[in-house]
């Protein structure tokens, strides 16, 4: 399915914001419309002559006996946005329950091996992007495994969003990321406040999140932040937009790992198409925007369906017909005729 460009409409009303507007002024729901366009923009269009793997073949590097539901609702929600393969590298125990609960995944059992580092070395050259850190734990052994292999994906150039532990271990070795301008940290409230603490040596400035994210962004070299919470805040340390699209109230453990996830894809996506396709926007801040809009677009159908039932899996089933809303009609922006939903700020 062609996704329509629309980029020139775009490109002038982000260019007016981004010559008008300092970092701290909010716009409203054109401005919503506008970043949801250039998400549209660097989704590829479904093609006959396309073959498999060409959508995206992600790596989602996580799991350990305790969290199993984690990576797996990363991966899926991975290949529900539109990637064509996904693969879950994870712990020898954890393998097998990840694996049962989807036949769609590849799961490897090789975080724990005493190899793992190889292991996943392996298939980085068939990776488009990673997802590091959901259902991690914090295991020692299986931190400096992720560390190895944080290194040799930094070195073949390949994009990766660090979320959950995968986060800790950022907060506690920065230099791993720092000035790497493929990552995305998605980092929720207590993430974001040890990263901070870690980074910056302040405690978190909830007065002023945009410029806490902002700092954040800039003291690691400009990589991109998503201050996960009630708006979400990101930043690669100059632009920032905030999406605040209706979500739902619900806060079930498992809605971060869908977004980091569906990051995963947007970003590989956005990267492709590259800058001209975002309007000089940096792509990953674009491919960020749009997960969270998807995020919370899902949370709001599937509330409106199950209430307080609601659960990430119901979310999960929710990808499909919330993508479609945002980013492939062009009615999306108004959450069919609320009130606004999102700010830029630029
Ligand atoms: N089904 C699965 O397998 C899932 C597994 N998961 C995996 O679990 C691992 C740990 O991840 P995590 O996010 O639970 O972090 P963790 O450091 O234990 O902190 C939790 C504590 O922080 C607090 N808190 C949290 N948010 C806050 C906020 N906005 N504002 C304020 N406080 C807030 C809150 O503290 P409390 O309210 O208890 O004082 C909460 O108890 C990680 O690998 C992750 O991927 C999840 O992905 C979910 C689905
Ligand atoms: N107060 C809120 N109101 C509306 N949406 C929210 C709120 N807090 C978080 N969200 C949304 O929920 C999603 C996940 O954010 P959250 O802070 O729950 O991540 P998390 O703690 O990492 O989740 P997980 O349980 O997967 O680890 C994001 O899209 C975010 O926008
Ligand atoms: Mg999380």
């Amino acid at each position: 399915m062609a996704v329509s460009s629309g980029c020139g409409a775009v490109r002038s009303c982000l260019g007016v914001l981004n010559r008008a507007f300092p970092l701290h002024t909010a716009r409203s729901v054109t401005d919503m419309e506008a970043a949801l366009q250039l998400v549209r923009n660097v989704v590829p269009p479904l093609a006959a002559w396309k073959h498999k793997g060409q959508a995206g073949r992600i790596g989602v590097v996580g799991g350990c006996p305790e969290y199993t539901g984690a990576p797996y609702f990363a991966a899926i929600s991975a290949l529900k946005v539109g990637a064509d393969l996904s693969h879950v590298f994870t712990t020898q125990d954890a393998a097998p329950v990840i694996k049962s609960y989807s036949p769609e995944l590849i799961v490897h059992p090789v975080l724990d091996s005493p190899s793992a580092v190889q292991d996943v070395e392996k298939w980085l050259p068939r990776l488009h992007a990673l997802v590091v850190g959901p259902g991690l734990g914090r295991d020692d052994v299986l931190l400096e495994n992720v560390k190895g292999i944080l290194e040799a994906s930094r070195t073949r150039g390949i994009p990766i969003v660090i979320d959950a532990d995968g986060l800790w271990l950022v907060a506690q070795q920065p230099a791993l990321i720092q000035g790497y301008q493929k990552v995305v940290l998605t980092p929720n409230h207590v993430e974001f406040s040890r990263l901070a603490e870690a980074v910056l040596g302040d405690p978190l400035d909830g007065r002023d999140r945009y410029r806490s994210v902002q700092r954040l962004s800039q003291a690691l070299g400009n990589v991109t932040v998503v201050q996960k919470g009630e708006q979400d805040v990101i930043s690669d340390g100059g632009q920032a937009l905030t999406c605040s699209r209706e979500g739902s109230g619900r806060r079930c453990g498992g809605q971060g790992d869908l977004l980091s996830g569906s990051l995963g894809v947007l970003a590989h996506w956005a990267l492709l198409a590259g800058p001209e396709k975002t309007n000089g926007s940096s792509p990953l801040l674009v491919a960020a925007f749009g997960a969270c809009a998807l995020t919370r677009q899902c949370a709001r159908q599937a509330f409106q369906k199950h209430g307080r039932a609601t659960t990430t899996t119901d979310m999960i089933r929710e990808l499909g017909p919330a993508f479609s809303r945002l980013f492939e009609t062009s009615a999306g922006a108004d959450g069919g005729g609320v009130a606004p939903t999102g700010e830029l700020h630029l």
